[in-house]
Formats: structure tokens, sequence, C-alpha cells
């Protein structure tokens, strides 16, 4: 699903944050990406979503070159990928379900329509019973489940997470990977960034590692 050959990436001014990397990801799978705070971990997921741009080499997503999109094509490469944040990144002044449901009304679904498929979206993380409340008025661990629900709305075939369980205690996390392990189950491809790799030492599941931006 996705290939990487050589990709290097360094941002204006500063040392290079990846180098030379090449790796793919089957479709289906899902793997760990490892590696020290400032190891371009957070980096590789975005040269992925097209927000930033690689300094050489090419990346492709099903066959597509995705280094030669142009700004207009992104919007079409994003509609394939869900990715969660570390910090939830919720509307505070909208309910969770209007949260979950506002990819879809900017995708230009009817807003009938994405409330439904919000719905359907927060029964798959157990959240439903909560639709309309405010996002504060959920845990943290509840909050990163609405993050999930809302990364998982469109069903796209890719879903990304960046340090998804960096806020939460070992049972939520472990909680939350078991989450993302069943979006895998159901086809989804699963790339998870994490720098905790006692949450992940005892999973079967392949692992980059990131060492300065080089892949050991
Ligand atoms: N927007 C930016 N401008 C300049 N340098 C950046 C930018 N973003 C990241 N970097 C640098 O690129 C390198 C890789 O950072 P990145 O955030 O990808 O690492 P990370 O492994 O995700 O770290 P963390 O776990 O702390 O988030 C670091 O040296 C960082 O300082």
């Amino acid at each position: 699903m996705i290939r990487f050959a050589n990709v290097s990436k360094a941002y204006l001014g500063g040392k290079p944050a990846l180098q030379g990397l090449s790796f793919h990801l089957p479709a289906g799978g899902m793997t760990y990406l490892t590696g020290h705070s400032g190891a371009g971990k957070s980096t590789l997921l975005k040269l992925i979503m097209g927000m930033e741009r690689a300094n050489g080499g090419q990346i492709w997503f099903n066959g597509h070159e995705i280094t030669r999109l142009s700004r207009y094509e992104l919007p079409f490469l994003r509609r394939q990928i869900g990715m969660v944040h570390q910090d939830y990144r919720l509307l505070s002044d909208r309910s969770v379900v209007d949260n979950v449901a506002l990819p879809l009304i900017i995708a230009g679904f009817h807003p009938k329509d994405a409330h439904k498929y919000a719905l359907a979206s927060l029964d798959r993380v157990g959240l439903r019973e909560r639709a309309n409340h405010l996002p504060a008025h959920l845990s943290g661990g509840e909050q990163q489940r609405v993050d999930i629900a809302r990364a998982v709305v469109h069903k796209p075939q890719l879903l990304l997470a960046d340090e998804p369980t960096g806020n939460l205690d070992e049972k939520l996390s472990l909680d939350i990977l078991g989450l993302f392990e069943e979006f895998n189950r159901m086809g989804m491809t699963v790339l998870i960034a994490t720098h905790d790799l006692n949450l992940i030492q005892h999973k079967p599941k392949p692992c980059l590692v990131l060492e300065q931006g080089h892949l050991r």
C-alpha cells in the first residue's frame, strides 16, 4: 500500500529529519513506528499525508506516486487516510457527534447522512451513548476514542496515529491499541507511531525503528 524509496526530508535551515528511508507497508498490515523523541516519526507520517514534502526519493500510495501530487490533488489522497493525534484536537464547542461528523460535512455529505455515519462510528468505539456530550465532559481515554471515531468515519484504507496513547495510562493505552487492532482486522492498514517501547514489546506486529532520521 505504501512504499518509500530512498526518501529524505530536511526542514528549512535544519539538519535532515529523515534520510534514505526505504520500506514497504503491505495493504491490510498493522505496523508500529518507534524511535526516540526527534527521531522523525511525526515527519514520516506527515509525508504520507502530504502535509510535508520530501526533499528526495519517492513515496507511493496504492501505486500512485504521492511525491508528485499537486496541492490540488492532495485532498483526494487524504480522503483515503484517517489520522489520529496525541492531543485529540476536538472542537470544544461542538458535541461529540458533531466532531465526528465534521470530516464528512467538509467532504460534502448531507448533514443527516453525516450524523448517521458519525453515530455508527461512535458505536464502533463504544461511545454512542455519549454522542450529545461536549468533549470536555469526557475522560482523556474517551476523547481519544472520539478522535479515532472521527479518523475512521469516512472508512479510510489507511489509518495513521501519532502517539495516540501519549496522554493515557497503561491500561487505557492497551485498550486503545486493541481498538486499532480491531480496525486492522476489519481490513484497514494501520501505522502507529509511539516512543513507548514497553507498550508494544509484546505485540507480534512488524516494527519500523527510526534513529535520528535513519531506519535501523
Ligand atoms: N516544522 C519543523 N521545522 C523545523 N524542524 C522540524 C519541524 N518539525 C520537526 N522538526 C525537526 O525534525 C526532527 C524530527 O522531528 P519529528 O517531530 O518528526 O520527530 P518525532 O520522532 O515525531 O519526535 P516526537 O516524538 O518528540 O514528536 C527533529 O529534529 C525536529 O526538531
